[in-house]
């Protein structure tokens, strides 16, 4: 369980905005998460994550602290056992597919079915920069599996991907994080596209 209670003042166009988060994730569950533009749902996956800090509260991971202002703990991004797809993708240019998950593990055998769940078998010599972009962010969601994290954030994941590619990616992440047993959350400009995926929802609200 993923037990999020946090308070995060927003610099938002308008003035400031108040970003209030209480819940609790279950774990091997899969949430996606939406709402309008500039609501903080990126915002509140870096909270998680730790790349940036809540003013107040508390985020726990079973019996482990990840945050807690008052106790002034405050754990590391790569303490939080997280893997992360940002919507930029954030791949490394000088790495070929196959060293990106190299970086992360050493399991060989690992890598073999990550490449093969992103369809990337045949391409792991290339660089990102002869990828397509739906090239591109399989691999930033094979990255994000290299460590088979307790929690996946995934940040408008499946953007760049035709349906077809989509709806067979989909189908397989679900099967591996059931494997794995890692909770997700999931942001979505467009919630339907998670159908038969996620098995919650958190929406954010506008200004
Ligand atoms: N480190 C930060 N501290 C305070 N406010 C921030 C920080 N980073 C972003 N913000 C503000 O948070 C607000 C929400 O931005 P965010 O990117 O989280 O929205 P979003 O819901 O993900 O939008 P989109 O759907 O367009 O990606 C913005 O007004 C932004 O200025």
């Amino acid at each position: 369980m993923i037990t999020v209670s946090i308070e995060k003042m927003l610099n938002a166009y308008h003035g400031q905005q108040v970003l209030h988060i209480n819940r609790q994730f279950a774990s091997g569950s899969i949430t996606k998460i939406y709402g309008p533009s500039g609501s903080g749902k990126t915002t509140f996956l870096k909270l998680v994550a730790g790349l940036i800090t809540p003013e107040k509260g508390a985020i726990t991971a079973g019996t482990l602290t990840w945050f807690n202002a008052e106790k002034k703990i405050d754990l590391p991004v790569q303490k939080r056992n997280i893997g992360f797809v940002f919507q930029n993708y954030a791949l490394f240019p000088n790495m070929n597919v196959r060293q990106h998950l190299q970086y992360a593990t050493n399991d060989e055998q690992w890598i073999n079915r990550l490449l093969h769940l992103g369809k990337l078998d045949t391409l792991y010599t290339r660089r990102p920069n002869y990828l397509s972009g739906g090239q591109q962010q399989r691999l930033a969601i094979l990255r994000a599996l290299t460590t088979k994290p307790q929690l996946l954030l995934m940040d408008e994941p499946f953007s760049a991907l035709d349906p077809k590619m989509k709806t067979e990616l989909i189908a397989e992440l679900k099967a591996i994080l059931r494997e794995l047993g890692t909770t997700a959350l999931i942001v979505s400009h467009n919630p339907q596209e998670l159908d038969g995926l996620a098995d919650s929802e958190l929406v954010f609200e506008g200004e």
